[in-house]
């Protein structure tokens, strides 16, 4: 029955796997104690709700790949049986469970120690973010009610758009649930990291994956704010170039949709760039020093309530918000320019929550 627990398929087949003479390519114990510090990997239970779309196949798969995780909950209301049964039969340390329907959702949420959320529609060509709100709102609200119920203490991703609103609604669904953990709640700004990076590497010439470019603020237009001026290794564009650079990491998301034409937005760079803030979660949920990502997250570092900035990770989620550190003129003006907006996103996310 489609509706059914969807054990992972090959689950029978890996149990005579592992015990076979076949070599696995998963790490050792060994090599995973060297590689992330503490006397043993510790089991983790991560769940992926919006599985089986075009953010979640890809997240999925790198999920399964992180030798932090040791259960996957994979969670969608379409097609999650043949996404579950695909990743299921790599072989690596994390058992992978699928769940198909609603009634199947409690079962996917139990003890997840991280609970990453791409459900929800995309855009297409012509929408701003925030056209998704009146869909996802919803979608993000039910989820994060579930979530309040079955793993309340879970550390959340939120990667589903509009960002600068969802957090708020996910904020208030736990707070109105009394199990709310502002130090557990993180929207996802991790690709406007990589797409600032990115950018600035080809522009400046230095090596991509060596590059680090903070970005801050929010997850749409001008709320999303590269600090250039704090990127390494340093260079000396000019004016210009740092403008037509922020611009570009701004529009990011909209060069996608645009792209794509109509066959919605980004989902590989964004399947990597949540992979890789979940990883920093589950790094700092194990006790590894100096987990430092930019995130969307509660905040005081401005006077609005939400904000994205470097945020520490540690054994009980956000550790230290971390400031802004020194502005350009450019970027002071930036931040002034943004605040209104994602003022209205935030209040929008809360208005929404409380009446709904
Ligand atoms: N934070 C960020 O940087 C980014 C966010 N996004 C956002 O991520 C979201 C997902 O994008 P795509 O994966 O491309 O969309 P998609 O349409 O390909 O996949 C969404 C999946 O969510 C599922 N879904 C819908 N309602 C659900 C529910 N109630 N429970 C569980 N699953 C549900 C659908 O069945 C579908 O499989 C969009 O809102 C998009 O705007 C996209 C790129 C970057
Ligand atoms: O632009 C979109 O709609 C998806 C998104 O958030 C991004 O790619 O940054």
């Amino acid at each position: 029955m489609r509706t059914s627990l969807v054990r992972s398929a090959g689950e029978a087949l890996r149990r005579r796997a592992s015990s076979s003479a076949t070599p696995s390519l998963a790490p050792s114990a060994h090599t995973l104690r060297r590689s992330y510090g503490s006397e043993s990997t510790p089991e983790r239970k991560v769940a992926v709700l919006g599985a089986a779309g075009g953010i979640g196949q890809p997240l999925s798969l790198l999920m399964k790949l992180n030798p932090l995780v040791s259960r996957l909950s994979l969670y969608d209301i379409a097609g999650t049986p043949g996404v579950a049964a695909d990743v299921s039969h790599i072989n690596t340390r994390a058992e992978v469970t699928g769940y198909a329907s609603e009634e199947q959702l409690g079962l996917a949420l139990e003890g997840s120690d991280v609970v990453i959320i791409p459900a929800g529609v995309p855009r297409k060509p012509g929408m701003t973010r925030d056209d998704l709100f009146n869909i996802n709102a919803g979608i993000v609200k039910s989820l994060c009610t579930a979530i309040a119920k079955f793993c309340p203490h879970a550390i959340v991703n939120m990667i589903s758009n509009p960002v600068n609103s969802t957090v708020p609604i996910a904020a208030e669904v736990f707070k109105k649930a009394g199990t709310y953990d502002e130090k557990k709640l993180f929207g996802v700004t991790t690709l406007d990291v990589l797409r600032a990076k990115t950018f600035y590497a080809g522009k400046a010439g230095s090596i991509p994956a060596a590059t680090n470019v903070p970005v801050v603020g929010g997850h749409a237009g001008i709320t999303i704010l590269p600090l250039f001026s704090q990127a390494t290794p340093a260079s000396n564009l000019s004016t210009e170039d740092i403008k037509a650079l922020t611009k570009r990491t701004q529009d990011g998301g909209t060069e996608v949709v645009e792209a794509k034409a109509g066959k919605g937005s980004a989902t590989l760079s964004m399947a990597y760039a949540g992979a890789i803030f979940a990883d920093a979660c589950l790094k700092g949920l194990n006790g590894v020093p100096d987990i430092v990502e930019c995130s969307f997250v509660q905040s005081s570092v401005t006077e609005l309530p939400f904000f994205a900035s470097k945020v520490r990770l540690g054994k009980n989620g956000v550790e230290e918000v971390l400031g802004l550190g020194p502005l350009s003129g450019y970027e002071k003006e930036g931040l002034e320019n943004l605040k209104p907006e994602l003022r209205a996103s935030i209040e929008k996310g809360i208005k929404f929550a409380r009446e709904n």
